[in-house]
């Protein structure tokens, strides 16, 4: 075998590194003698078109990712729309809630309460400790909107680890080796990912025989930020290179254990940040298409959120810079902002707030609780009605009428994931609104004809910003992730529509052109942190935009 060495940079030392080297050709008979790689993608695409519900394709794809991960990757970027929604959003749902009962091999790490004080030899047992770059840490105790599903929350860090992969090519930068059989590529495409599955026996599976986590309660708040506080510094310490993403913690946690962190280590979350870039981005896009429409300046949207829990919230504190890049005061961009959580209209005078809620809540209404959604709609007169509330179809015809009667184009963005939970359809928000509606969706909708028109669904899912930011963070090994690298990132996938996509209307860029939009995000978040201070790659601060585009390109594991 003949190694090339390749020359790279590292701070601002040239050192020579072995070149990747092809796929070995399988041994003779150990393979029948017709076998044709290209051929067998279309058998692995042919098996997995003939299942016929959702759950059986992800478990497919699943034995596909264990058994031959780079095949499992091709067919992602390949057939990027239809993938997803079988390995994410909505069928990931359902994969979760039957974790324990379609588990086969473990994946991932498993920390929980009981381990408590000897963290660090749990993590210590990791196979690839040098190559762990992304951490997808979840509790289990929010899964999309399905609730607590305790260690069957270890789903959803499996499937945002997949898109990590798939929509980033996260491998590559693990790789410190050259072979790329796919035995190899199995080994290096398990990027770290952990749950956290302390103590709470989720409603219904206490009686599960099969049920994988622990049966006891959650511990009290005083426990639980003692085991974060161990967890973060020793994955810190054991794994000095580590991106941490929190994800689908419930409200209260989510918010603090952001706020407690943010600052020590580079950890973001999901679904406060990561959903915030997202809409924001789709909002940008929506707004101009409405402001045209009707006249009116960007500075005079008015924004309803249906939903005041960590996205909701989230997506509104990232909505304010919304209102300010037009100019408006911050305290004018409050104004523009209102909240509904499940007792209605979020004001002052309703009583003691949960603190997450304060900052948007309304002085301005004195009146007694306005809990029916149209008397609200009629009250603020919203331009843009953003659902986050889990309640499947609160966006009733009526609805969706009172959005369209007084916009001629309205924003409706029925967030809530999986589908089944989702506020409105498309088909239905397209009928309603006389096709219309500016649609953005948490989970995939089909698009639809409307007067011999197509029109197509926007989805709006974080699952666009976090491949991109996480990338960027972990090239530019920064300390902690900023606002304005958030900011950065749904800026950066405002910006990469095509002209193509901007003519039929969409309000986000196709799905399957991910590797592309992570790569232009990565660009503008590297940019974000160096401004911020807050990189540790010297490097990339030499080099040109170009230069930084080819570099993270380079970066890409291409399966
Ligand atoms: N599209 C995306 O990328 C993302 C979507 N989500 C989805 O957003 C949903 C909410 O997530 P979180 O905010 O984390 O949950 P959460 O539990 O923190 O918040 C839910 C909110 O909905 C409110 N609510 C409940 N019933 C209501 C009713 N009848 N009327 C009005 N409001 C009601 C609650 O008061 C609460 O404020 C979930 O379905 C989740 O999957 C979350 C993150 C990202
Ligand atoms: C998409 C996502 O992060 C959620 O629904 O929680
Ligand atoms: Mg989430």
């Amino acid at each position: 075998m003949t190694i090339v060495l390749t020359p790279y940079w590292s701070n601002g030392v040239q050192k020579l590194r072995v070149a990747p080297q092809p796929p070995a050709a399988p041994k003779r008979g150990l393979v029948p003698a017709a076998f044709d790689r290209d051929v067998h993608t279309e058998r692995c695409l042919l098996q997995l078109r003939s299942k016929d519900k959702g759950i059986e394709k992800y478990i497919y794809l699943s034995y596909l990712k264990n058994e031959d991960p780079a095949m499992f990757y091709k067919l992602c970027l390949e057939h990027m729309a239809e993938i997803t929604p079988l390995i994410y959003t909505p069928t990931v749902g359902d994969a979760c809630v039957n974790f324990s009962h379609i588990f086969r091999r473990p994946e991932g790490l498993y920390v929980s309460i009981k381990d408590k004080g000897k963290i660090r030899d749990v993590l210590q047992n990791w196979p690839k400790i040098d190559e762990a770059r992304i951490s997808v840490v979840t509790d289990g105790s929010r899964i999309l909107g399905l609730g607590d599903l305790g260690v069957n929350g270890m789903g959803i860090s499996i499937g945002k680890l997949s898109l990590y992969v798939a929509g980033a090519g996260y491998v590559a930068m693990c790789s410190s080796r050259t072979e790329l059989t796919t035995t190899e590529a199995s080994d290096r495409s398990l990027p770290f990912l952990s749950a956290l599955t302390w103590a709470r026996t989720p409603r219904g599976t206490s009686t599960d025989p099969l049920y994988l986590g622990l049966r006891q309660k959650r511990v009290s708040d005083p426990e639980m930020e003692a085991f974060m506080d161990e967890f973060m510094q020793e994955m810190t310490a054991t794994f000095p290179k580590l991106m941490i993403q929190f994800e689908d913690f419930s409200t209260d946690n989510a918010f603090k254990y952001l706020e407690r962190y943010r600052k020590q280590y580079p950890v973001f979350n999901d679904d406060i940040q990561g959903t915030g870039a997202v809409v924001l981005s789709g909002f940008l896009n929506a707004a101009k298409l409405a402001s045209a429409a009707s006249g009116k300046p960007l500075s005079t949207h008015r924004i309803l959120f249906f939903g005041a829990g960590s996205a909701g919230v989230g997506v509104a504190s990232q909505l304010m810079s919304f209102f300010t890049l037009q100019g408006l005061t911050k305290e004018e961009a409050r104004r523009s902002i209102w909240l509904v959580d499940s007792q209605g209209l979020v004001y002052d005078a309703r009583g003691r707030l949960p603190e997450h809620k304060k900052y948007f809540s309304r002085n301005d209404y004195q009146g007694p609780p306005m809990t029916n959604l149209l008397d609200i709609i009629d009250y603020v007169r919203p331009t843009a009605l953003l659902g986050l509330s889990t309640i499947t179809n609160a966006f009733t015809s009526d609805v969706l009428e009172a959005m369209a009667l007084i916009n001629p184009r309205p924003i409706i963005f029925p967030l809530s994931n999986p589908v089944k939970l989702s506020e409105c359809s498309f088909a239905d928000a397209v009928e309603h609104t006389r096709g219309q509606v500016l649609f953005a969706s948490g989970s995939p909708f089909p698009e639809q004809e409307y007067q011999g028109k197509t029109l197509y669904p926007g989805q709006g899912n974080n699952m666009y910003i976090f491949p991109g930011l996480g990338l960027a963070a972990i090239l530019a090994r920064v300390s902690q992730v900023t606002d304005t690298m958030v900011e950065a990132s749904s800026l950066g996938l405002a910006n990469s529509l095509t002209d193509e996509e901007r003519a039929l209307g969409l309000l986000y860029p196709q799905v399957n052109r991910i590797r592309e939009i992570s790569a232009f995000i990565a660009k503008e978040v590297v940019r974000a942190a160096q401004k911020s201070g807050v990189d540790r790659s010297p490097d990339l601060r030499n080099k040109s935009d170009d230069e930084l585009l080819s570099f993270i390109n380079q970066k890409m594991w291409k399966p």
